[in-house]
């Protein structure tokens, strides 16, 4: 079992130029814990995953890996200490097989990696485990990219839109294979995503962007009932394709 170790950014700040990415974001994420980040587009939630995983330098504020600052830490070192992310666009070696895309993951850590095996069973691909990835469905790439992350160890998760381009099944089975991870391992997810059905379901807990800001914060239930969130994001014809 993990440690109770929490994820947490202090008043967050990113500017590009004049433009104003981030302007002052708390956030946190527990061990065991689901937590989506949601908004618009342009809201800053990649920018907020980039400084959490040190892609991005934020102007000012601070990550915290339980007490520990990660401020001026590179990506390598952060995950190695133990945050770990997916990109947008899934990066994998598409003439390995998935095997092989897994292990060579795993081969970062060296001692006390996880086991490949057991990293395909996680993520429901272990029939595919011979294939090259280039020739995997997009659905299933994802779960690769998921997987390979995993061969990290991470003690948290970011994923950065990872139903983007399923069909409704699949985003199914992504949300009951979430689930079980978080379950299985302990570790906490922070999950940017557009899919609002996968994040009302899976998610214990929803942070809402609007233009760099958090305009709101609470249980899917809350959030779905916030005026300010509707009229932000959700949006009229959202509303109507909400259940
Ligand atoms: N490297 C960069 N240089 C300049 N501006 C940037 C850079 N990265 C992001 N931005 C700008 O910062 C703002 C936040 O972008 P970000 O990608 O974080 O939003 P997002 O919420 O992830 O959007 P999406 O849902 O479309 O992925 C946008 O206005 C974007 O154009």
């Amino acid at each position: 079992m993990m440690d109770a170790v929490r994820l947490t950014a202090r008043d967050v700040g990113v500017s590009f130029g004049g433009l104003v990415a981030l302007a002052g974001i708390d956030l946190d994420v527990g061990a065991g814990e689901i937590v989506g980040l949601i908004g618009s587009n342009g809201a800053g939630k990649s920018t907020m995953v980039n400084v959490l995983s040190g892609f991005q330098k934020p102007s000012r504020g601070t990550v915290f890996l339980g007490d520990v600052s990660l401020a001026g830490m590179p990506p390598h070192r952060i995950s190695r200490a133990g945050i770990v992310r997916t990109f947008q666009s899934v990066r994998l070696f598409r003439d390995l097989t998935v095997a092989e895309n897994v292990a060579a993951a795993v081969a970062v850590l060296g001692k006390g990696a996880p086991d490949v095996t057991e990293l395909l069973a996680l993520m429901g691909i272990s029939d595919l485990k011979e294939k090259p990835a280039g020739s995997l469905s997009y659905a299933h790439q994802r779960r690769l990219a998921i997987a390979r992350a995993l061969g990290l160890r991470p003690r948290f998760l970011l994923l950065d839109e990872p139903a983007a381009g399923m069909t409704p099944g699949e985003v199914e089975e992504l949300d009951r294979t979430l689930v079980a991870l978080r379950d299985q391992t302990g570790l906490g997810l922070l999950l940017v995503e557009h899919n609002m059905t996968l994040v009302m379901s899976v998610c214990e807990r929803l942070v809402v962007m609007d233009g760099g800001r958090v305009i709101a914060r609470g249980t899917p239930d809350l959030i779905g009932q916030d005026p300010l969130v509707r009229q932000a994001y959700l949006g009229p014809g959202r509303e109507r394709a909400r259940p």
